[in-house]
């Protein structure tokens, strides 16, 4: 039975003290190809005036890593990878192939639009958070940023990573040393609610990114459309 969090659980979990924040500096190697195959645009104005929080979203398999690495290069901005916010409790249990619930999730998601708030606060010009934020109100959760950020308020944006099953499960597959098995994918895809109208028409804060194509063809997508929404806020 999904679970609903006491407002009480929320409310301590959002005056928790985070873990030491494992946030890479900018310039990992896996990144190269969003940093490097799209010229980059003068997007200076956007990122000085503003402070920018994209959250890359989608099942274990989508890219997401891959992608935030890329943003992450690209605009010179802090990166959050959320897997490394799960409390020991969460790993274990995803460990087992035990899918989390609402409960398990609530203050994780709190814990990382924290410190992504805590990187704007130290000075970051923006931040790119990896977090699959399967359900609207998981996405609402992280929306609330703006509302802790002082001045300048941030601007949240989720790039929702589109990928059917079965290529999830090729890409989990395949990917090495890591707790999340592909039956994972399975419960997951029960739980995701994909962006709605609401979030694409009226809040207005998603893009959507079909990635069934290759890791530099996702990479030309992803900063075709990230710089283009940068440059409106400029
Ligand atoms: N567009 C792509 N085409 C093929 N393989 C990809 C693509 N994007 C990522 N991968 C690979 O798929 C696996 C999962 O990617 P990853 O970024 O770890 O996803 P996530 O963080 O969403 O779980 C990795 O082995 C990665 O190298
Ligand atoms: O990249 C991945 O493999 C997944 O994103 C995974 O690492 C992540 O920690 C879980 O997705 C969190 O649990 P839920 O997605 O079930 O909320």
């Amino acid at each position: 039975m999904i679970q609903t969090p006491e407002p009480a659980q929320i409310k301590a979990a959002h005056y928790a003290t985070a873990p030491t924040p494992p946030i890479s500096s900018p310039g990992s190697p896996s990144s190269a190809a969003i940093s490097n195959n799209t010229s980059r645009p003068p997007l200076a104005m956007s990122i000085i005036n503003h402070h920018h929080i994209l959250i890359v979203t989608g099942p274990a398999g989508c890219g997401k890593s891959t992608v935030a690495k890329g943003l992450s290069d690209r605009y010179g901005f802090d990166y959050i990878e959320g897997d490394d916010y799960h409390p020991e409790s969460n790993v274990q249990k995803m460990s087992e192939n035990i899918p989390l619930n609402d409960a398990d999730r609530w203050d994780w998601l709190i814990l990382l639009r924290d410190a992504a708030l805590e990187a704007l606060k130290r000075g970051a010009k923006g931040v790119v958070v990896t977090c699959s934020a399967l359900k609207k109100k998981y996405r609402d959760v992280i929306r609330t940023a703006r509302l802790y950020d002082e001045n300048p308020n941030a601007n949240v944006h989720f790039i929702y990573l589109q990928a059917n099953q079965e290529l999830l499960l090729a890409r989990v597959a395949a990917r090495q040393n890591h707790y999340m098995k592909d039956s994972m994918v399975l419960s997951q895809l029960q739980d995701l609610e994909e962006p709605d109208d609401d979030e694409i028409n009226k809040i207005k804060d998603v893009k959507i990114i079909d990635v069934s194509v290759t890791q530099e063809q996702v990479a030309q997508r992803v900063a075709e459309v990230v710089d283009n929404l940068l440059n409106e806020l400029a």
